[in-house]
């Protein structure tokens, strides 16, 4: 009967978002500043306790006499750098490579304060672009300054901090990420005197975000200097961008480094000319360096993980590395800080160190031994495209900043040789510097940053501030992103709901999954998840592809989803961390390819998302997001809950699967086709959901896909049960739809008795999530009616069929 049926509809198109952003929620303001040295609440001193301390700190610096291990070309230049920063405000220093700037300036500037009786009110932050320098020149200078002295010195980086023990006499070095979150709780940087920003040409994202940002601290607080050091840097445009500051010029000193381009290097080894630089080549040049070339570390520069660990495995299959007499370290950000700083170390007598590493020991770092440098001249670059959306990380060729950077890691302490392995002339078709990354990354998370930092502006203007303004449209569409997902709203402001996800160091989908997931009660599961899209957990090279493949379809079962394979990867290893012993854990890894080193890192992340789910008031305290019993675990075991809570977070990324496609003129009814808002996209070969003949659902979900030969991948994806698309997605109105463009509507039909109960679930299911955003500390109060509700929503995905299409071929209408 025709007036039994009502015509649901979900619209995709349409994502006004639940008319949370109607109730602004004032921000999550916090009065009091903290202190940006020892992360405590900042109190300013009194003029007679800053009297005492600088007078304590002058006796200290005296009688401990911290000398200079080593002099260092800028040691000559001491006093005009102090006094350039004395007389202005921001300062650029164009050091060349080696000559003392990481290690020197930081601490000159301190001395003098000390010295000048200004101790109390000296506070240097020095921002690092990675963890690896920031610690070891943390390292580096406090053992230069002596015992007495190093508990002055400091180092912040993610997941470790070990800051220096007061406020006062202070030398912070942490990287740029740290001190924007600082910048958060203290905008104007009260109490600190000098921030010296390193390596400002690398021209990250954050390091752009950073300067705009000091130019505005720089008018708040008079107290405050800028110093800005590189050595490969555009510094006319970074003096003009800071009112035509004063340029420092720093010569270096740094002993001979020979070149060889490839030209020169194949003649060396007696090799052809036409030889194509891949893994093979790469690890017979290691040899014959370590065959022919004089004593001393070698430093290798490769694109990503999978080339070295490449290199590392045809290294360890030849003859000639058999002996032991190699120690091969591989170097990568995913690493912890302790294993990354097993490079410092030296190999014993007789062993030849050879380090295998990305861009990351490209700046600031010294070791010591290196003698030879081998650069493969290529690095992986992120690279957006706005009108598919898609990111992709491609193989480029560095530029000539980067060239001078990698060569400058020999010639340190002893001369040395650098093996370019790309022909000469392509030095010609390099370009000077590399082009900053806020010109080719998806802007969300800047757009967040911009909006919590300068919460009045809108974020197209905040961001014509920075030195290379991104283009204004791609402003605007990161900005209809971020209200469609539901983090800001039609005036742009900060709902409640992005309010906590501006608290969640990750993408903001990812956050928004993370803050859902808390009130739907799978928190650590969900916890798992975004730190593996982060991280990836498998062992993954070119060579074990299959391997992980494999492993993920052992994981993943009958689930659809790669999030759950994921999920049951991390959480298998957190068992065994408490419950099986050294050989369990080892063959868990074996079995299913997974890589210690990623695991202890996504573990790390895991406990970090979870203190910034605590800070945005979502838990009441971060442990709870561990514990398996907490009542933010209640349903932690509930799959079909958990992928529901991830399209709720990650939506509007959602596919349409279809069945039966017509390709090269034939029909083929079992072969599936799959559609975003954007268009067709494939699954990628590294997704459980590929090639599958059929799916639970004809809905999935996903979070990233990438671009390539001109077709989208979706790199990870979930089959979601369609009440949670009905339920779940944020909507308005009475009218529920799913379009797709250029596409009728899909339709699903109901009896009205059973639309008017799911429509007063959903109801209650926002009403419940609003409240809670709104009014966190109710949510105790309204935890039993919340917990039933949840309950019932979880019975019902899992007794209902999520693909109610398969038995009546006729409900969905073309
Ligand atoms: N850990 C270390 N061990 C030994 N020598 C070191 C160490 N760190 C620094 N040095 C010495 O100090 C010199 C200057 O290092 P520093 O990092 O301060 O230079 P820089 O001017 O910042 O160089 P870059 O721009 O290349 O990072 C090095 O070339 C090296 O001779």
């Amino acid at each position: 009967m025709e007036d039994c049926f009502v015509c649901v509809c979900v619209s995709v198109c349409d994502t006004q978002s639940l008319g949370l952003e109607e109730l602004y929620f004032p921000n999550l303001i916090h009065e009091d500043l903290t202190d940006a040295v020892t992360g405590r609440p900042y109190r300013p001193l009194s003029v007679s306790e800053a009297r005492q301390l600088s007078a304590h700190l002058q006796e200290k610096w005296e009688s401990a006499s911290p000398g200079l291990s080593v002099v260092l070309p800028v040691d000559a230049h001491r006093e005009r750098v102090i006094s350039q920063v004395q007389s202005s405000r921001v300062v650029v220093i164009d050091g060349e490579t080696g000559c003392g700037k990481t290690t020197r300036i930081p601490r000159f500037l301190l001395e003098e304060g000390v010295r000048d009786g200004e101790g109390a009110t000296c506070n240097v932050l020095v921002t690092q672009p990675r963890r690896i320098s920031a610690v070891s020149v943390a390292h580096r200078v406090a053992h230069e300054m002596g015992p007495a002295l190093k508990s002055s010195v400091g180092y912040q980086v993610r997941l470790e901090s070990r800051p220096p023990e007061q406020s006062g006499g202070a030398l912070l070095f942490l990287t740029v990420g740290i001190l924007l979150r600082k910048l958060q709780s203290n905008p104007s940087l009260k109490g600190i005197s000098h921030v010296v920003v390193d390596e400002v040409h690398e021209r990250d994202i954050n390091t752009d975000l950073l300067l705009a940002l000091l130019r505005s601290s720089l008018k708040e607080n008079p107290d405050l200097r800028v110093v800005l050091m590189s050595a490969t840097g555009d510094k006319q445009r970074l003096s003009d961008y800071f009112g035509g500051c004063p340029i420092v010029k720093v010569p270096g000193f740094m002993h001979p480094v020979k070149d060889r381009y490839l030209e020169d290097v194949l003649r060396e080894m007696g090799r052809p000319v036409d030889v194509t630089p891949d893994a093979d080549f790469v690890a017979d040049v290691i040899e014959h360096i370590d065959r022919c070339g004089e004593p001393g570390a070698v430093l290798c520069f490769l694109p990503g993980w999978q080339d070295i660990k490449a290199v590392q495995e045809k290294l360890q299959a030849k003859r000639h590395f058999s002996s032991g007499s190699q120690m091969i370290l591989p170097l990568h950000s995913s690493l912890s800080v302790l294993d990354q700083q097993a490079v410092f170390q030296h190999p014993q007598e007789g062993q030849r160190k050879i380090v295998l590493a990305t861009n990351i020991a490209e700046t600031s770092i010294t070791i010591d031994d290196i003698v030879h440098v081998v650069d493969a001249g290529t690095h992986k670059e992120h690279n957006y495209d706005p009108r598919t959306k898609v990111s992709c990380l491609d193989t480029v060729w560095i530029s000539h900043s980067n060239v001078t950077q990698r060569k400058g890691r020999a010639g340190r302490c002893q001369p040395g040789q650098s093996y370019h392995l790309f022909p000469r002339k392509q030095l010609d078709s390099m370009t000077t510097f590399p082009i900053p990354e806020i010109l080719r990354t998806p802007l969300e998370n800047l757009v967040v940053q911009a909006k919590i930092h300068s919460p009045d502006c809108k974020a197209v203007d905040f961001l014509s501030q920075v030195l290379d303004s991104p283009e204004q449209e791609a402003v605007r569409d990161a900005v209809r992103n971020l209200q469609d997902i539901g983090v800001l709203d039609k005036t742009e402001t900060l709902t409640p709901l992005g309010e906590r996800v501006s608290c969640m160091s990750c993408d903001p989908r990812l956050g928004k999954v993370l803050v859902l997931s808390a009130m739907f009660r799978c928190v650590l599961p969900m916890l798992s998840v975004a730190a593996c899209l982060t991280k990836d957990p498998f062992y993954n090279s070119m060579q074990n592809r299959g391997l992980v493949n494999k492993a993920k379809e052992a994981l993943s079962r009958s689930s659809s989803s790669d999030y759950l394979v994921f999920i049951r990867a991390v959480l298998g290893w957190r068992r065994l961390q408490h419950e099986g012993d050294r050989e369990e854990r080892d063959d868990y890894l074996y079995r299913h390819t997974l890589s210690k080193f990623s695991l202890r890192f996504i573990n790390g992340l895991i406990s970090q998302f979870s203190e910034n789910l605590n800070e945005a008031e979502v838990v009441t305290r971060a442990s709870e997001c561990q514990r398996a019993t907490s009542l933010y675990n209640e349903h932690s075991n509930q799959d079909e809950l958990l992928k529901a809570v991830l399209l709720a977070g990650l939506y509007p990324n959602l596919i349409q699967v279809k069945k039966g496609v017509v390709t090269k003129g034939r029909f083929r009814p079992n072969s599936m086709f799959f559609r975003t808002l954007n268009g067709p996209v494939m699954l990628h070969r590294a997704s459980v959901n590929r090639g599958k003949p059929e799916l639970p659902s004809r809905w999935l979900t996903f979070f990233s896909a990438i671009q390539s030969n001109g077709n989208v991948f979706i790199r990870d994806s979930s089959t979601v049960h369609p009440l949670a698309l009905l339920l779940l997605t944020d909507l308005k109105g009475d009218r529920v739809e799913v379009s797709l463009p250029g596409r009728s509507m899909v339709r699903c039909e109901l009896s009205v008795e059973t639309w008017e109960l799911l429509w007063e679930l959903r109801t209650s299911i926002q009403t419940m999530l609003y409240r809670n955003l709104n009014h966190p500390s109710n949510a105790i109060a309204n935890s039993s009616q919340d917990g039933k509700l949840i309950s019932l929503f979880v019975e019902l995905l899992n007794n209902t069929d999520s693909n109610p299409s398969a038995q009546s071929s006729d409900s969905e209408v073309d």
